[in-house]
């Protein structure tokens, strides 16, 4: 799919404004309904008692994470991978909870790990694997790519070896303020610093900080304020003595290593201050050459044909811009923590809900990222602030929800997770218990006749999943189209999604209430159906009596179609 892109500002982040056809963009042509008799042999005979007691020989377990492959690589994986007609491939942790639970069980909201010094090690990437990590994020503003390289190829690895679908984020620096490390030292309240734009080698003098901006002593005015990671340390400008800005501390604090300068006057913040930096660095572009090389599936900020693009909502800018900007990208990033150093605290809430809005209306994944469980890096338990902002998002039905020093370099990154797994699993149950659907009708958002065709089958598809209290919604897609359709609905059950490549099968994993499996079919939707059933039923995933919907996407003919199975009958047991 050709995608292209201009960058058009100057300003930070992200800067996405053209692409023709997003990746879930798939024109469809022509549609058939049909809905199953109670009784329907094939179905009967796919099912019969001794399929479901045994472990079939049919059902192989073939490693499902190759596809993390070069590019180049990726068709001649998915190829590999679609001969293998028997098998079906789903995350090791979701069959357990399916089998434990039952399918009302599942976790709908998806969880996004940024990995650090404190979670790189195979053993640490699988047991937050196993705790639930759907997306593993690798932030390139701190280490090197060696390390990166080294991490990426362990996740994969482990997708290879233990069965899971984690999906690799690369998250890329980007052009923004920041300082040097300074190796952990604190500024005490009171005390002057100097901010320079000098470049030193190994003896930097006492006090001094150097600023990765040239700019910077130009621009910048005695009387600013200048916030140093969004306020967590203050300063006020007091002199200019050339490359020199000699700065007094206000709020004492802790000068973490890289971290990020804001400069604020009479109260704003001051928007010129980076209107220099390109909007991809130099860096950024070697980073993306890395990333494509080591076959990431999602590059937060930045574009690059053929994986998916995350736009970061975090410069006052993009709010300006937000819909030409999520149109433009595959999905968005609620950045608090930047964008909160952007414009006021008490704005960050009301960005929020409108980006996760917007992301919903245009059928976008969204994350909400950072701080939201900020207290753990440090304690083994969150705040109550902290568990109620989790479950606003959750009750937002964002797609994901996004650690990063919780687990990136937190003392209790597997407690961290847990707590985002069970109050999303927790607030997902007490929503469908009180039965808030949103009665908002979702907007029309396909160009086509076709591809408004293929929205209104998911929203009846979901309705109908609603109303009849169905198990679960099948969907059959090829690149994922209709399988966004489906979560953009937030049924109350959650929704089996089966396509052919592992590729797209990770790339699902970030979308909201998907069980994404990776299996071969064909364009015969009825021996697909058989298949899946008796695979299905044979690995203890489903069971007699369980109510389906299926729709799909991937017929050429005929290419939409909706099933109704009603199960309830066929697989008793006698
Ligand atoms: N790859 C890494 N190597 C070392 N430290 C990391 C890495 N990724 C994240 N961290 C640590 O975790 C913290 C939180 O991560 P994150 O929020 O992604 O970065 P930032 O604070 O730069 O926005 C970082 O400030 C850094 O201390
Ligand atoms: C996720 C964010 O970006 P980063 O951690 O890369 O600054 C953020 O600013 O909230
Ligand atoms: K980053
Ligand atoms: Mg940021």
């Amino acid at each position: 799919m050709s995608q292209s892109i201009q960058f058009s500002t100057p300003s930070r982040t992200p800067h996405l404004l053209h692409l023709p056809h997003s990746r879930f963009h798939r024109p469809l042509t022509s549609l058939s309904f049909r809905q199953f008799p109670l009784k329907y042999t094939s179905i009967r005979a796919s099912s019969s008692p001794d399929l479901g007691s045994s472990s079939s020989s049919q059902v192989l377990h073939s490693p499902n994470g190759t596809g993390a492959a070069k590019p180049e690589e990726r068709s001649v994986v998915a190829t590999a991978v679609s001969t293998d007609t028997a098998a079906i491939d789903v995350d090791t942790v979701t069959e357990a909870e399916l089998k434990e639970n039952g399918f009302r069980s599942t976790r709908r909201t998806k969880l996004i790990c940024t990995i650090g010094p404190a979670t790189c090690g195979f053993e640490q990437l699988e047991a937050l694997a196993e705790g639930g990590m759907n997306v593993a994020r690798l932030n390139m503003c701190h280490g090197t790519r060696e390390w990166h390289r080294d991490v990426i190829r362990s996740v994969r690895k482990l997708n290879e070896e233990k069965g899971f679908a984690v999906a690799i984020m690369m998250d890329t620096e980007g052009s923004e303020i920041h300082m040097g490390d300074l190796g952990g030292e604190s500024s005490a309240k009171s005390e002057v610093w100097t901010f320079t734009v000098r470049a030193f080698d190994s003896s930097r003098p006492a006090r001094t900080i150097s600023v990765s901006y040239d700019g910077f002593a130009e621009d910048v005015r005695v009387g600013d304020e200048l916030l140093v990671d969004g306020g967590m340390v203050r300063f006020e400008v007091i002199e200019k003595i050339g490359p020199d800005v000699k700065c007094l501390c206000t709020d004492p604090g802790l000068l973490l290593p890289r971290a990020n300068l804001t400069f604020w006057r009479d109260g704003s913040l001051v928007r010129e201050r980076n209107a220099m930096l390109p909007t991809i660095s130099s860096k950024d572009w070697l980073d993306i050459d890395f990333g494509i090389a080591e076959g990431v599936d999602f590059i937060a900020v930045s574009f690059v044909k053929d994986i998916g693009v995350i736009a970061k909502i975090e410069s006052i800018d993009s709010l300006t811009n937000l819909e030409e900007i999520i149109i433009a990208s595959d999905g968005a990033m609620v950045a608090r923590g930047d964008l909160g150093a952007q414009i006021p605290l008490e704005q960050v809430p009301a960005a929020q809900q409108r980006i996760v809005k917007v992301c919903r209306a245009l059928n976008k994944p969204v994350i909400v990222a950072s701080q939201l469980l900020e207290s753990m890096i440090e304690y083994p338990t969150p705040t109550r602030a902290e568990v109620a902002d989790v479950s606003e998002a959750v009750r937002q039905r964002s797609d994901a929800l996004m650690l990063s020093g919780e687990s990136a370099m937190g003392q209790f990154p597997d407690k961290a997770l847990t707590v985002l797994r069970s109050v999303s699993l927790r607030i997902e149950r007490w929503w469908r218990e009180e039965k808030r659907y949103e009665s908002t009708p979702l907007q029309p958002i396909g160009s086509g006749f076709s591809d408004r065709i293929s929205e209104e089958i998911c929203n009846s598809a979901a309705k109908m999943a609603n109303n009849l209290g169905v198990d679960a919604v099948f969907v059959y897609t090829k690149d994922g189209h209709m399988a966004s359709l489906v979560s953009r609905c937030r049924p109350d059950c959650p929704i089996f999604a089966f396509t052919t490549t592992t590729s797209v099968r990770r790339r699902l994993n970030l979308k909201w209430g998907l069980i994404p499996f990776r299996l071969s079919f064909s364009e015969d939707m009825e021996s697909n159906l058989n298949k899946t059933f008796s695979l299905l039923k044979s690995r203890g995933m489903i069971k007699s009596g369980d109510l389906v919907i299926a729709v799909s996407d991937m017929l050429q003919s005929i290419q939409t179609y909706f099933y109704i199975r009603f199960l309830r009958q066929q697989w008793t047991m006698p």
